[in-house]
């Protein structure tokens, strides 16, 4: 039996050839480009040396079947494709929109050189098809772990309530720079929901908020939502876990230390400590007081919002009491001016934060 030759390049007609070699050229260019600006948020963005260096492995990869053969095809000046761009190449509105459009550019300009590449070396296809793989796990490591970026720099959750403005106002708390925001609905039809959640979360990611649907999984799925908060009669964390998968968030409500302990041993991303002073909202459950704020800041090792009567009037007493994250419901649904309301918490709970982490800096220096 004759071996088939690897490089099947000559089995072309003679006019297809450089044409071939021009598609795998600007392709394996446009991957390694890709890649780099994706590469660049994971190292300098996120801080993650893991998600920076499968990005640099891909790239090393791809440029190992860039041979000097395939780029002495190129022809710059008469490619006809060098003047189209597209309006959305001109504007990005934000680094999740830039990430998404450049991880679709590389996946696509894979699937290209995959196809295109079993025409010209027999095992470049089955190379390409698994780095096209590869670039799909990337994307949703990346998606996870920049929705736990976003939930650890997040200090303030906008627990929303029903409300003929509920647009208006969360989208006036998400111009005073809220980042975390959860649709609490105990009361509208599944449809009526449905319709919020999907509107809701829109306007969040519009605004590169995390978007959190309370107590119903099902409904999260259903709006690609960002994660679920459940509370201690809702599912178990490893059930929703199941559904939702690693990358979503899984918030749980707690009422005391052990409640506390169990939801981080059950794997929940954050938990709400509270309800820290009795509230209308919340009628049924009784105030925890700020003990148990005071425990959570000497034990809870997930970020905890205390939660439950929380304002501008006693927010002081809620952080001497050890909080730098809070949730609250009342304070911005109810509040003249939602804008002005969630940058004073948002400065207040950075105040502390700074201020904790320079003095814990101080210490880690004198020991
Ligand atoms: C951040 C946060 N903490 C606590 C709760 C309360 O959850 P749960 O006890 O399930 O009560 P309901 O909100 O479902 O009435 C929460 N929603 N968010
Ligand atoms: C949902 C919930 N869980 C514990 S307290 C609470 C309600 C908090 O609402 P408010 O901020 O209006 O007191
Ligand atoms: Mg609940």
């Amino acid at each position: 039996m004759v071996d088939r030759p690897k490089l099947l390049l000559g089995e072309l007609p003679l006019q297809a050839q450089p044409a071939l070699c021009r598609i795998l050229d600007a392709n394996l260019d446009r991957a390694r480009e890709g890649l780099r600006i994706v590469e660049e948020w994971c190292r300098f963005g996120l801080n993650s040396s893991e998600l920076a260096a499968e990005c640099k492995q891909l790239r090393q990869e791809i440029a190992k079947w860039h041979t000097p053969e395939l780029r002495a095809f190129r022809n710059t000046l008469g490619d006809v494709g060098t003047e189209l761009t597209h309006p959305q190449e001109e504007t990005r509105g934000s680094i999740g929109q830039l990430l998404q459009a450049n991880l679709c550019r590389v996946q696509e300009a894979l699937r290209v050189i995959e196809e295109y590449g079993k025409l010209y070396l027999a095992e470049m296809g089955s190379a390409f098809k698994q780095m096209r793989y590869r670039v799909y796990v990337l994307e949703t490591n990346l998606l996870g772990y920049q929705r736990q970026q976003k939930l650890l720099q997040s200090s303030l959750y906008l627990v929303t309530s029903a409300s003929e403005h509920l647009f208006a106002i969360v989208e006036a708390a998400l111009e005073g720079g809220l980042t975390l925001v959860q649709y609490r609905d105990k009361t509208a039809n599944d449809d009526v929901r449905l319709e919020i959640a999907a509107r809701l979360r829109k306007l969040c990611h519009h605004y590169e908020a995390l978007f959190i649907v309370n107590d119903r999984v099902d409904l999260a799925i259903a709006v690609d939502a960002d994660g679920v908060h459940l509370g201690q009669q809702d599912m178990p964390i490893a059930t929703a876990r199941q559904l939702l998968g690693p990358h979503r968030i899984i918030g749980r409500s707690t009422t005391n230390p052990e409640e506390m302990q169990r939801a981080i041993a059950e794997g929940a991303d954050y938990i709400g400590v509270g309800p820290v002073y009795a509230t209308p909202t919340k009628v049924e459950k009784a105030a925890t007081g700020l003990e148990y704020v005071r425990y959570a800041a000497q034990n809870a090792t997930i970020p905890w919002f205390a939660i439950g009567g929380i304002d501008p009037s006693n927010l002081n007493d809620v952080l001497s009491a050890g909080a730098d994250r809070i949730a609250v419901v009342r304070a911005i649904m109810q509040a003249e001016q939602p804008t002005l309301v969630t940058q004073y918490f948002i400065s207040q709970l950075t105040r502390v934060q700074t201020l904790r982490n320079f003095r814990s800096h101080l210490a880690q220096s004198h020991n």
